[in-house]
């Protein structure tokens, strides 16, 4: 049987940029049927006194939160009984109760789940065969990519591309080790989409990042070796000391975690994603990532059906090239949709 909280992420993953997961409202993600012979009254308690804070990190069956937003009043919490197993990821939105004083050996207790407004998911492996969401709410996913050593890998920046505009969040080219490589060649592919972009040099200034980066939540993502840990040190001075605070949950504890927000000195967070390396794209449609694209999105509901929109061979009827011909639509902005349609089902991560 599929229980409520597996239910209430599938049903968030069918489909973003149709934005099903903006009808998903609370009462959807927090109901849960008793099972047990105890009667229920049908009124959930009001909690009228519950506060509001965010998720900064998770580890089995304890969540830490900063109340009102605030690095400085985290307080560990856990899930109401009447919440079931509904999933909440950092950066969730969520009411408290109980014992908020963040004191040792206290607990407040989560009784709400706000919607979200995004969702990153990474990809179903070996050990879970589910796509799970792993950050809520993130604004931007910052893509770190070394211009040299590692080279980049444009099959993993589509694919967080594809990440970005089916899940609701901005993406952000960030292009480290400038004093090995110039960025050039790597931007023009990427000039078409408009992507933003900010490059970085670990002997260079970081302000142009630091502007960026404030007052928003923004998702860190890359490979080993792209220098995420140099930029994340250099954005969150003692991120080492922070990522203690933030995550300590269980007393002397090995704590694993999939993702962590950080707090920036200026205002916002920077949510690190280590061991996420690829994004849950197998539900994913065409349609979706043609969403992103206004100018094919219309045209393309006149494609026959179950079109994958990549053109001959494979789909020698899509009436995107039509929109190209005929209303000027740009040539390479649909060989750049289309690289992004091949890459969802590509194995590159
Ligand atoms: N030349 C050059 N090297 C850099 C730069 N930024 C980081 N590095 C080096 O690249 C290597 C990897 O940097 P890290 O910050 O550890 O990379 P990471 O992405 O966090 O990698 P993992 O820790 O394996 O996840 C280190 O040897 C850094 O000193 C840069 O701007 N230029
Ligand atoms: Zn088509």
């Amino acid at each position: 049987m599929v229980d409520s909280g597996r239910r209430a992420e599938e049903v968030g993953g069918s489909g973003l940029a149709g934005r099903d997961w903006r009808r998903l409202d609370e009462s959807d993600v927090r109901v849960r049927p008793g099972k047990g012979s105890r009667p229920r009254s049908k009124r959930r308690p009001a909690h009228t006194d519950a506060v509001a804070a965010m998720v900064v990190a998770v580890d089995r069956g304890r969540w830490r939160c900063a109340i009102d937003g605030d690095p400085h009043r985290v307080v560990t919490a856990m899930r109401a009984r009447e919440l079931g197993r509904t999933p909440i990821v950092v950066g969730d939105r969520v009411q408290l109760v109980g014992d908020v004083s963040g004191r040792p050996d206290t607990l407040a207790r989560i009784v709400r789940v706000g919607e979200r407004d995004s969702v990153l998911r990474r990809t179903a492996d070996d050990t879970d065969p589910y796509e799970r969401v792993v950050v809520a709410n993130a604004e931007q996913l910052l893509i770190v990519t070394s211009l040299a050593d590692p080279a980049p890998r444009t099959g993993f920046i589509d694919r967080c591309l594809v990440a970005c505009y089916t899940g609701g969040l901005e993406p952000v080219l960030c292009l480290t080790k400038a004093d090995l490589a110039a960025p050039d060649d790597l931007l023009d592919s990427y000039a078409d989409l408009k992507v933003p972009f900010v490059v970085t040099r670990h002997d260079g200034d970081m302000s142009e990042l630091v502007d960026l980066l404030r007052d928003r939540v923004s998702a860190l993502v890359g490979h080993s070796g792209v220098g995420k840990s140099t930029l994340v040190n250099r954005v969150v001075p003692d991120a080492d000391l922070a990522t203690g605070e933030v995550s300590a949950i269980g007393k002397g504890r090995h704590t694993s975690v999939s993702a962590i927000a950080l707090p920036l000195p200026g205002g916002g967070w920077v949510v690190d994603t280590p061991g996420v390396r690829s994004f849950g794209l197998a539900h994913v449609t065409p349609d979706e990532v043609v969403a992103a694209f206004p100018e094919f999105a219309e045209a393309a509901e006149e494609c026959p059906p179950h079109c994958g929109h990549l053109g001959a061979p494979d789909d020698p009827d899509c009436v995107l090239d039509d929109v190209v011909a005929s209303n000027g639509a740009r040539a390479t902005r649909l060989a750049s949709l289309r690289r992004l349609l091949a890459s969802r089902s590509g194995t590159e991560s």
